[in-house]
């Protein structure tokens, strides 16, 4: 069942366009990413989809209810952590879950809340003694507050150490595996190849992509690398007359080979017929980072 539907939206601010064209679906339970670098639109997409921005064009549902009219009735079936979302800083954590519940009909209960996301340790702690993880962990149990069926989470990781980074993964995981649909917003490719089930790639505006991260991967052409150190000299022409094998680089000792299809065999038998051994041998297969690339000609994390 679809969760979340958004067909052709289209938002702009003055004559910046920030949403040219984007559709996707979510599906009930799935982890989905919106993936794409700074700009991208990827916030004015989510901020449409939570009732927060009204779109120049386009049609989107969520849980059935349209955003802007049902906004009342969508906000107790949508938790939603945006980017930036920052608290007054003398709220303790658990005031400011007392105060997101009374926005809810039904919420859940805040201890055990608390407790389920590793907060209950810092109940009586003001926001602005929290670490970034913390403020983090905090921002998903406002989410969570009202016992949603979906959350949108905006740049969940951003800032955060690798460490902090990883714990908030699991309680993503572990918000999904409560049943609840999760729309999560990202520009590191890690986070999306680890976390979602499908992601959508936006640049400029405009969906380029939308798929598995190992199926967008395989977009970026099933290329593969092979690095070795050959114990004996090899001909660059035999590896190139090889049909798997389409580049080949020299780096001091060791050979890099692109290429696709069964290559680590061609190459492995060639070696083999020639008697030579390949010290240090490595596999790579493409990423949704070469995939991203691939789409869009350009790197998804400028700078990062
Ligand atoms: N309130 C606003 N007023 C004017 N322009 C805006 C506003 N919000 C966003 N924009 C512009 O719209 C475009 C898309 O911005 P948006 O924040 O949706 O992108 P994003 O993909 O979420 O980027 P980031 O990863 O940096 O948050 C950008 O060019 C941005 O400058």
């Amino acid at each position: 069942m679809a969760v979340i539907e958004v067909e052709h939206l289209h938002k702009r601010y003055g004559d910046d366009i920030a949403v040219d064209d984007v559709s996707f679906t979510v599906e009930e339970g799935e982890i989905f990413g919106i993936l794409g670098p700074n700009g991208a639109g990827k916030t004015t997409t989510v901020e449409c989809l939570s009732g927060l921005r009204t779109a120049d064009a386009g049609r989107v549902r969520v849980l059935g209810f349209d955003p802007v009219r049902d906004r009342d009735a969508l906000r107790q079936v949508l938790g939603v952590q945006l980017q930036g979302g920052g608290l007054p800083e003398k709220l303790t954590v658990r005031e400011a879950l007392e105060l997101y519940a009374s926005f809810h009909r039904d919420p859940a209960d805040i201890t055990s809340l608390m407790s389920r996301l590793g907060l209950a340790w810092k109940a009586d702690a003001r926001y602005r003694k929290l670490s970034g993880g913390q403020q983090q962990r905090l921002a998903i149990a406002l989410a969570m507050v009202g016992k949603p069926k979906a959350v949108v989470l905006d740049e969940l990781t951003t800032g955060l150490d690798p460490h902090a980074r990883r714990a908030t993964w699991d309680l993503v995981r572990q918000v999904r595996d409560t049943g609840v649909t999760v729309v999560l917003v990202t520009h590191f490719m890690e986070e999306a190849e680890r976390l979602c089930d499908r992601v959508a790639v936006i640049d400029s505006g405009r969906v380029v992509a939308e798929d598995t991260p190992a199926g967008l991967a395989a977009r970026a052409g099933r290329r593969q690398r092979l690095r070795f150190r050959p114990s004996a000299p090899l001909d660059e022409a035999s590896l190139l007359a090889l049909p798997e094998v389409a580049e080949v680089r020299r780096d001091g000792p060791r050979i890099e080979i692109d290429g696709t299809g069964n290559l680590v065999q061609a190459v492995t038998s060639l070696l083999a017929r020639r008697q030579i051994i390949a010290a240090d041998l490595r596999v790579e297969q493409a990423t949704l980072d070469d995939a991203f690339i691939a789409l869009t000609g350009r790197p998804a994390t400028p700078g990062d």
